[in-house]
């Protein structure tokens, strides 16, 4: 069976996902955590073949992004204060809005809702015309919920309010809490099952909040993302990097949130694996010197403009087309965007189920220049899978105005350059006097005062004689006069650029991507719709090879034994199946775990030592020694060459093994 030949059978029966589900769990992939508890809605465990795919991706990541980007990787806690995500905006603005039942209390995601019922709607509208959709099978589960579901009934829309329905979809994301709250009213959304009146939409704050030590004194929270920890130590890593931009730290590890209703398994869950970069570069030159070696590729945009004309048809055109035209702002971003879709196609996103979809102006945090979503399809429909957009010097510049301490690039200048600007001088020996310990902490806030705070107590000083300050740590007010310090307007000679850099950050969330390639992977075979496959690439699959002696004859184990070791030492991962089922059966049985290859061990391995190689997508199979098997196992799997290509030596081997 050929590449081609998956994707008809892929097409040809429709994608179960309640059949892809029970693989999942019965395989143990994953599954609820808690499960002898009842399970907690958003939780869940990875079993051991779950936790070897996740290990796989996490590891072909390490080498895609941080080795071959010679990133510097940190490692932060998730533990946070409170201090720093109030500065980063977290506090007051991570919510997403929520809607309550005002009889049941049942409580709803605002947008979701809305597009949940407004797709409904549209697919009531669809059946009521006599159009098929091509839908994929449905859970039992999600059938029975339908059906009590009142908007879902096969009703025929006016022509103009299914455009308008349209056009609110396609703008879903961005819409505000009263905006949400309007739509809602507009269109009648109540509760989709009972249809009771819903409360307007308030925000709920998704960071789980917790203290840091006995005292409960100090407020924290479990982090949201892993960005912050790489923007507070920046001035370490540009340390470590010689002080030169442009560089990218980069990190890997769990994220929290309180998801209001999370659904839709590993899509939408309260605790997840992220894997972020942090890209910092001079906001003067967004360049990057490696956008030639990508700049052909061609990739599926879904531009802003298409989203407001309430379109889902993607353009299709290379990044170097992108970022000239300026549909895409920058070099940098652009050849992220590139990066982000070899990465996807490598572990096993089929392409044609990946676009990259541009932030809408109000969906977009102000601080932003540009973000695109890397969504792929599955199931569930379009799922923002990794995040990339251009931060600009927010963060940065948040925390340094916080704590006082710059965060900045110093850049030594070709052709020196004037520079007129408020200066201000300490009369340090009078410090340690008046202030004791905190004199370090008040002259520290002195000297990291901005041009417009120098300019403002310039004025103040001259009129008052006096300024008066709150300093972060110091208890009372700290009072100086004139003795203590001048602020004076300057002229230098500057040999030396100082800027705060912007950010570039592609943010993925790991287990979201590990579902699509789920969906992406799985098919079952048309001779018999009960054996499903999952067609990992052999690079992220969890095991690699399948060891199968053809029967628990004694005279085979040493074989078995012996081909084992080379295995182990090679560190190619494999499993031996010496159950006494039939061979097929335990074909089968791996075919669900993804396992590429198969080696079977029979009596004429005994007496010559050969062996029998499986491709798991084809079941085609080959003969040869057990050296040159491996060989063409290590070749398929680790250095991408191609069954074809890796099996050339070896002899075709025709049996119905597949089929016993
Ligand atoms: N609840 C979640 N469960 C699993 N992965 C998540 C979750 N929230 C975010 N992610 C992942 O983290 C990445 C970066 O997070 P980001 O803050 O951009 O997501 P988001 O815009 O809040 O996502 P959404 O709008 O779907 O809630 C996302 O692209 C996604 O892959």
């Amino acid at each position: 069976m050929t590449v081609e030949d998956i994707q008809k059978a892929k097409a040809a029966i429709p994608f179960n996902r309640e059949q892809l589900e029970s693989v999942l769990r019965g395989r143990f992939f994953y599954g609820p955590s808690f499960d002898l508890y009842g399970g907690v809605a958003g939780l869940y465990d990875y079993g051991p073949p779950g936790c070897a795919f996740q290990a796989n991706i996490v590891d072909i990541w390490r080498k895609h992004f941080i080795l071959e980007e010679d990133m510097l990787e940190v490692d932060c806690t998730m533990l946070t204060p409170h201090d720093v995500l109030k500065t980063s905006g977290h506090v007051d603005k991570f919510s997403d809005w929520m809607c309550k039942d005002k009889k049941t209390g049942e409580i709803f995601r605002a947008d979701h809702l809305v597009e949940e019922v407004l797709e409904a709607r549209l697919k009531g509208d669809k059946e009521a015309r006599g159009v098929v959709s091509e839908e994929v099978e449905e859970s039992d589960d999600k059938k029975r919920r339908k059906k009590k579901v009142k908007q879902i009934k096969a009703v025929k829309l006016e022509d103009a309010v299914a455009k308008e329905y349209e056009e609110v979809l396609a703008k879903i994301d961005g819409y505000s809490g009263t905006e949400l709250g309007d739509l809602m009213e507009k269109y009648k959304i109540g509760n989709p099952v009972t249809g009771d009146e819903l409360e307007p939409p308030k925000a709920f704050n998704l960071m789980f909040e917790t203290a840091i030590g006995p005292s409960g004194a100090m407020r924290g929270f479990l982090r949201p993302e892993t960005a912050q920890g790489q923007f507070l130590n920046f001035n370490k890593l540009l340390e470590f990097n010689n002080g030169k931009t442009p560089f990218a730290s980069a990190s890997i590890g769990k994220s929290f949130r309180n998801e209001i209703s999370p659904r839709a398994g590993l899509l939408r869950v309260r605790e997840f694996l992220m894997a972020e970069i942090e890209h910092f570069l001079d906001p003067l030159d967004k360049s990057h010197p490696k956008f030639e070696e990508v700049k052909h590729i061609k990739l599926s945009f879904l531009p802003r403009e298409v989203q407001e004309a309430g379109s889902t048809e993607p353009v299709v055109k290379t990044i170097g087309e992108a970022v000239e035209s300026k549909m895409v702002d920058n070099e940098t971003l652009g050849y992220f965007i590139s990066r982000i879709y070899q990465f996807l196609t490598t572990i096993g996103v089929d392409e044609t189920k990946l676009r990259f979809r541009q932030h809408m102006g109000n969906e977009m945090a102000h601080y932003a220049t540009d973000c695109w979503d890397a969504e792929l399809k599955t199931s569930y429909g379009w799922i923002e899978c990794v995040g990339c957009a251009d931060r600009s010097a927010y963060d940065l510049t948040v925390h340094a105005n916080k704590t006082k301490e710059k965060l900045v690039v110093r850049q030594k200048l070709e052709t020196p350059v004037e520079v007129t600007q408020w200066e201000i001088d300490l009369t340090k020996k009078l410090f340690g006097p008046k202030f004791r310990k905190d004199a370090p902490k008040v002259e520290a806030f002195l000297l990291n005062l901005s041009q417009e705070e120098l300019e403002k107590n310039a004025a103040l000083l001259k009129s008052d004689g006096k300024l008066t300050f709150t300093v972060p740590e110091v208890e009372s007010e700290v009072e100086l006069d004139d003795k203590f310090i001048t602020i004076e307007k300057r002229t230098k000679v500057e040999h030396v650029r100082e800027y705060i850099p912007n950010v570039i950050e592609p943010s993925f969330g790991i287990g979201r991507i590990i579902y699509a390639v789920f969906e992406h992977s799985y098919w079952s075979r048309p001779e018999d719709t009960a054996r499903s496959v999952l067609s990992f690439p052999p690079l992220v699959a969890p095991t690699k090879v399948l060891l199968v002696p053809l029967s628990n004859h004694k005279d085979l184990a040493p074989v078995t034994a012996k081909i084992s070791k080379v295995l182990r030492k090679e560190k190619i991962p494999f499993k031996v199946d010496d159950s006494g089922v039939s061979i097929g059966k335990r074909y089968s049985r791996n075919d669900e775990l993804g396992t590429p290859f198969g080696v079977t061990i029979d009596f004429e391995s005994v007496k010559d030592g050969s062996v029998t190689l499986r491709e798991r997508d084809s079941t085609k199979q080959v003969r040869g020694s057990a050296e040159d098997i491996i060989k063409a196992i290590r070749e398929i799997t680790y250095n991408g060459v191609t069954w074809e290509e890796g099996t050339k030596n070896l002899e075709p081997f025709v049996t119905n093994i597949d089929s016993e």
